[in-house]
């Protein structure tokens, strides 16, 4: 891999330049690509279209077999995606992994789901009745941010393509290759060419995408200002949007937790995936009888995994870190920091970093801690630690967010809807729900008997 350079370029017809892909971890260049323009990607959109035409004909048992070949293609290369998401995005290999799992799971729960999905029938009066179907949408399309590439292109397709319909995806600049990995896959896997398309490009590629009129969906992983502009492309189109955007999430920690798990995961809460991670609990709320000793040893926890890590001792202060190897230090890094004796008005509290920082913040009491917990225009994700069963489904019930953790915090089983609320977005991700996002209702109403004229 030390000379892998993926050149992803096409035949541009009215392509808008080319830009350049990275290896965070050395800063070489790994990939140059095409960012395509309104023509192209009106010719990815007639190709989807006449592969949904095939795909949508399929019945549901057809469907899932092609899945659950994709999703078994996916286990068999795992380490391959791994590594090329790594080299990529730059996030840990066992982290990679730890992804490419999310995704054959998420492919093979769509794929079972796919052949039961059916409509209702309904009894009308002299023998007449109706029936509903539920049918795919058309061509969908997928923007993804650059944090999890494959994740997201997997996540955003399973369900779409199981419902039926074809999705063009659109990877993140940053991360353009392990969307292609995929597209590979499912062409593998059988389903028909131009059925699930990667088009390459930034902003400008996302325009020509959200507005084309033969698009019917608009699924979007991002931050919240372009999730606004989707928004507003999508609903001159009247076009439904599912909107998967950032979050500042709370994670609360009451005294009669179990410290060891509270701390541990209060450090996975902050520092998966580098801190960048939209659900991440980067407000952690500490209940003031035990923040001594909380703040104690979330750092030496943090210390002993940095060593780990990187093979010796870095100060806890949110540098920028430059590594001893001279392959790396080209590379981007910094160390995790952690923030203690935080106000709720600090611009750390209150705005979405996206790196390894946690604010620490004292409360005391369940009432207090809920208001401020709250008291943020995002809603994506919120945690709490309490050995008080009744305490932690009360708090739960009343924490403004789309998922919350009970003495855990950032799983993503596949069974589990995933998604925000308020400014962090609606619709969801994962879980039988999320099939509604994918297709739409139609009634049939069948007369048995004659009409009379009503004129
Ligand atoms: N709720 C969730 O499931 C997740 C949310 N995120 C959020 O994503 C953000 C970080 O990702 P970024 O890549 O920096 O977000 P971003 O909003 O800058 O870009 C996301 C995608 O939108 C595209 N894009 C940018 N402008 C566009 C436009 N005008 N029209 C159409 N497409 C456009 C980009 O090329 C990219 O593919 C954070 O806020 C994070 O919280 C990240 C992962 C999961």
């Amino acid at each position: 891999l030390g000379t892998w350079n993926y050149v992803l370029v096409g035949a541009p017809v009215d392509a808008s330049g080319t830009e350049k892909a990275f290896e965070p971890a050395t800063g070489r260049v790994i990939a140059t690509f095409t960012c395509l323009g309104e023509k192209e990607v009106s010719l990815d959109v007639e190709n989807a279209k006449a592969a949904f035409k095939i795909w949508s004909k399929k019945c549901g048992r057809e469907r899932c077999q092609i899945l659950l070949e994709a999703a078994r293609i996916i286990k068999e290369r795992k380490d391959e995606i791994a590594t090329v998401e790594t080299i990529n995005n730059g996030k840990s290999i066992f982290e990679a992994r730890l992804d490419v799992d999310t995704c054959w799971q998420c492919l093979e729960y769509y794929a079972g789901l796919a052949a039961s999905m059916a409509g209702e029938h309904i009894q009308l009066p002299e023998g007449s009745f109706g029936y509903t179907r539920r049918e795919p949408l058309g061509v969908c399309v997928g923007i993804g941010a650059w944090n999890y590439p494959f994740q997201t292109a997997c996540w955003k397709s399973a369900p779409a393509l199981a419902c039926g319909n074809a999705m063009i995806f659109k990877p993140s600049p940053f991360t353009p290759v392990s969307a292609l990995l995929l597209a590979e896959i499912y062409t593998q896997a059988g389903m028909p060419p131009g059925l699930f398309n990667v088009v390459q490009g930034g902003a400008a590629t996302g325009q020509f995408l959200c507005q084309h009129q033969d698009v019917a969906k608009v699924s979007f992983t991002g931050s919240v200002p372009t999730g606004m502009k989707i928004m507003e492309m999508s609903a001159k189109g009247i076009k439904p949007v599912t909107l998967e955007l950032g979050g500042k999430s709370p994670l609360i920690i009451f005294s009669d937790c179990n410290m060891e798990n509270a701390v541990k995961r209060a450090l996975m809460a902050n520092f998966l995936m580098q801190g960048q991670v939209c659900c991440n609990g980067t407000r952690v709320f500490v209940q003031k009888e035990i923040i001594d000793k909380f703040t104690k040893e979330v750092r030496v926890l943090g210390f002993v995994k940095l060593a780990k890590e990187q093979g010796a001792s870095v100060l806890c202060g949110g540098d920028l870190y430059v590594p001893e190897d001279p392959k790396l230090k080209e590379g981007y890094y910094m160390t995790p920091c952690i923030l203690t004796n935080c106000r709720d008005d600090m611009t750390c509290v209150r705005e979405e970093i996206f790196g390894p920082v946690m604010s620490i913040l004292s409360f005391d009491t369940e009432a207090e801690v809920l208001e401020r917990a709250n008291d943020t225009t995002f809603g994506l994700a919120a945690g709490v630690f309490t050995r008080d069963i009744q305490r932690a489904h009360r708090v739960a019930a009343e924490l403004q967010a789309g998922t919350c953790y009970i003495n855990n915090y950032n799983v993503s089983p596949v069974e589990l809807p995933f998604g925000g609320y308020k400014k962090s977005g609606f619709g969801r991700e994962n879980g039988r729900v999320t099939i509604e996002y994918y297709l739409q209702l139609k009634t049939v109403c069948v007369e048995m008997g004659n009409v009379e004229s009503v004129f």
